[in-house]
């Protein structure tokens, strides 16, 4: 155990005007913001020995020259490109400025399979999108009008979609069109702000999600956006640096790190992951309010695993995309297989990678790599039983739920949540911010969530510091300084409060559904 830091007083920690908690895409669109507003006094303190965050990459398997291939443990694809002359992804932007190289994903190019191998049911996946259309409108009415939330699972049910337990195709479809995005089941899932997550990228920016492909890693794109306010190892990135306790007041923070330094900032932001919230990773002293400890506590962190596996042979349909199993047991067991060897992706790589969320996720952290690849390889001899299916070459999965950094991998909103629950998850208690993927009402979920969020936090508080407070955008009339939080929550929520001052970017979700 490190000796305690708490002996150092603020007076011996390095000052500096605002302390950046986190190297994620937050913490970096934080201290760009800063730094566009003139504020160059910052720090960033980053647990890793890189900035990044959840775009974490890894070398796996190998090429014909024997090269590993670069594969993203996290965040993969670029979701929601943005149309011509619409709103653009600010990731898509990223994405294109520092020529990142993507692949468009087609999720209309799926086979179906049960545990006999192929069989169609591809039925299902339009009588699913039928009942989504109805319980999305629906998702808006209720919106609009301030009624109570249901569940994803009841929303889609009343519009026609009601998957019988026992119907393993139909449960198959259910996850592969709610889970693999949402990360947690249609019944754990808000049908409101599920709905309104996937309106306002999909029709803010657009149906189109790119697969990251590139070599350089997914984190190319925060690097460039670190490149255009700091040199190279510059003095305000702290890499390898664990923050242990943050003490907090209206009149400043002072953060303590394991290694016993310490820094003392009139702000902070604090970007990490809900997960490392809600794991009391990091001690806050005084302990977070209780409105701040219950938001914590109330939305969910869900956990998504990609399985990646290399072959000698590509022994699957070589121009399909993805191949959804049914299982005949098991919902959500080994659902999605995914091949990267089209000539598009990694050509003849013969890599297929398969994905497994929560308690599937989290029952494979907790097996060996090998009693994992078994399941697995049972799975695709089933799906595949006129083939000779060979042992992997290469076999790789990340554990996200016991990262110390972050705990899962992104954030859900549970059925029955309000806008003023988000909004203490987002506010800020005293001098400390909070930002990142989590606290986006919009974007939760990816990367464009939390860019947004570190943006909006680092503009906020160079706002308040320079005394700009009133119409600080002039193209919009928004306020800002410090965010409202709810002492008393209510159970709904006035369609009033949806503004940009509550991260509310956007407002086409209200305008297709009031059309
Ligand atoms: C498996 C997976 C798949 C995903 N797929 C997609 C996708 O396809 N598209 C998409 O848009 N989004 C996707 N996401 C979500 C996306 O990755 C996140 O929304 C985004 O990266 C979050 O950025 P952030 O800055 O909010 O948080 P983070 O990236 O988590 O940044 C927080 C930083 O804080 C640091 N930190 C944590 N604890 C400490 C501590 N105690 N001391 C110091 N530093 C600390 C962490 O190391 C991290 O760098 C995925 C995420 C995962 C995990």
């Amino acid at each position: 155990v490190p000796h305690s830091p708490r002996d150092q007083d603020a007076g011996t920690c390095k000052k500096t005007t605002v302390a950046i908690l986190g190297g994620g895409i937050a913490g970096i669109a934080a201290a760009q913001a800063l730094a566009n507003a003139s504020v160059h006094d910052f720090a960033i303190l980053e647990y890793r020995d890189t900035i990044g965050g959840r775009a974490w990459h890894k070398p796996f398997g190998k090429d014909k020259d024997g090269k590993p291939y670069i594969i993203e443990m996290g965040a993969n694809w670029v979701q929601g490109l943005g149309n011509p002359g619409g709103p653009q992804n600010p990731i898509w932007s990223l994405a294109q400025k520092y020529q990142l190289k993507t692949q468009y994903s087609d999720y209309d190019n799926i086979s179906t399979y049960n545990e006999h191998g192929y069989k169609d049911y591809s039925h299902l996946l339009s009588e699913y999108d039928d009942a989504y259309d109805i319980a999305n409108a629906k998702a808006g009415e209720i919106l609009l009008n301030n009624l109570q939330d249901q569940s994803a699972q009841s929303g889609l049910a009343l519009a026609g979609w009601n998957p019988k337990k026992h119907d393993m195709e139909a449960q198959a479809v259910d996850w592969w069109k709610w889970d693999f995005e949402d990360n947690f089941t249609p019944l754990e899932s808000s049908l409101v702000y599920g709905c309104a997550g996937d309106n306002l990228t999909v029709n803010g920016f657009s149906d189109h999600d790119n697969f990251v492909l590139d070599q350089r890693g997914f984190n190319t794109i925060i690097k460039g956006m670190a490149s255009e306010f700091m040199k190279e190892n510059d003095p305000r990135l702290h890499l390898n640096t664990e923050v242990t306790e943050i003490q907090y007041s209206k009149d400043g923070v002072t953060i303590h790190n394991k290694d016993g330094s310490c820094v003392s900032a009139a702000y902070a932001i604090c970007t990490f992951s809900l997960g490392v919230l809600q794991n009391d990773a990091v001690k806050f002293t005084p302990s977070l309010p209780e409105w701040k400890q219950t938001a914590i506590q109330k939305f969910t962190m869900g956990t998504y695993t990609k399985i990646f596996m290399q072959f000698n042979e590509t022994f699957w349909p070589k121009n399909t995309q993805y191949f959804l199993y049914a299982d005949p047991a098991m919902r959500g067991w080994y659902p999605v297989f995914q091949s990267l060897s089209m000539p598009e992706f990694f050509p003849d790589s013969n890599i297929l990678f398969v994905t497994v969320t929560n308690e599937l996720a989290w029952r494979a952290e907790r097996q060996s790599d090998e009693e994992t690849k078994q399941e697995i390889m049972a799975v695709l001899r089933k799906m595949f039983p006129d083939q000779q299916i060979p042992e992997p070459t290469a076999f790789l999965y990340p554990r996200w739920s016991t990262e110390p950094w972050s705990y899962g991998s992104y954030s859900n909103w549970p059925p029955a949540t309000t806008l003023e629950m988000h909004e203490n998850l987002r506010a800020n208690a005293g001098r400390l911010w909070f930002a990142g993927e989590a606290t986006s009402p919009t974007y939760f979920g990816f990367l464009h969530g939390a860019w947004f969020e570190g943006r909006d936090a680092g503009q906020n508080i160079a706002a308040i510091m320079q005394n700009r407070c009133v119409n600080v955008e002039s193209d919009k009339l928004r306020e800002c300084g410090p965010r409202k939080h709810w002492e008393t929550l209510h159970g709904t929520t006035p369609l009033a409060d949806y503004s940009a001052l509550t991260g509310w970017m956007a407002d086409s979700f209200l305008n297709t559904n009031s059309e």
